[in-house]
């Protein structure tokens, strides 16, 4: 029988820099599947449909949801954000791993269909630092800008229901605190895998 594949979980408050660490990640990890979220928000200027996110409306989306499409999705800042489930059950069952970037509410519902995945929390170095990095983006107005921060102080208090909590100070080093807990998560499966094997072969 085929090994499935891994499912990671990049979580953590808006603007702390997932999408950073994530692009990052995978300019150099090649065997990481990245799932590709629904979303109602409107496209920010070179975005690009099916490659940032699948973009549809309010209708549609809920569509989906009737539908049982979405392996998770929460209402985020007034938009809905969603991953879809064929696609990630899909490709763990090909034994490839997937990697999800979401936001806190939705990675709890995929804790609870998938309590195997590997759920990583990145952290600001600061709230000061998360604030400042929010606004230099400049993507959101003012009273977006402090509905994130308000939403980002109810994420870090989930903080504790994650596997592992990756500091977010420089990109490099936090990509690198990434690839090392992939790398280690193979090789705790394999050594299970291996024991499983011996206790079999020994009865
Ligand atoms: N629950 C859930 N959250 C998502 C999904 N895709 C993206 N998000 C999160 O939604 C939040 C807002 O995303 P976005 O509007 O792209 O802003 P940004 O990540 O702050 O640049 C971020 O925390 C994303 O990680 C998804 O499929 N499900
Ligand atoms: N380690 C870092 N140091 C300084 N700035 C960062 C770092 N990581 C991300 N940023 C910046 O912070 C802002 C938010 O990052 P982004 O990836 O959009 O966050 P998120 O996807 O978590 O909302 C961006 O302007 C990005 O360039």
């Amino acid at each position: 029988m085929k090994e499935k594949g891994i499912l990671f979980i990049l979580s953590g408050p808006s603007g702390v820099g997932k999408g950073t660490v994530r692009k990052r990640l995978f300019e150099t990890s090649t065997n990481l599947q990245y799932s590709i979220s629904v979303t109602t928000r409107e496209k920010r200027p070179g975005e690009v449909d099916g490659v940032d996110y699948f973009y549809k409306t309010r209708n549609e989306f809920e569509e989906l949801i009737r539908n049982g499409e979405l392996l998770e999705y929460a209402e985020y800042v007034n938009n809905y954000y969603g991953t879809p489930r064929k696609y990630v059950e899909e490709t763990l069952e090909k034994g490839l791993d997937v990697f999800l970037e979401i936001e806190v509410q939705g990675a709890m519902q995929v804790k609870e269909n998938f309590p195997e995945g590997v759920f990583i929390f990145l952290f600001p170095p600061s709230l000061e630092e998360l604030k400042n990095r929010i606004v230099n983006r400049g993507t959101e107005s003012e009273e977006l800008v402090i509905n994130r921060l308000k939403e980002a102080r109810k994420e870090i208090d989930m903080m504790d229901a994650y596997d592992y909590v990756v500091v977010n100070d420089s990109v490099d080093k936090a990509v690198e605190k990434i690839k090392a807990i992939i790398q280690a998560e193979h090789l705790k499966r394999e050594r299970i895998a291996k024991q499983y094997k011996r206790i079999l072969e020994d009865e």
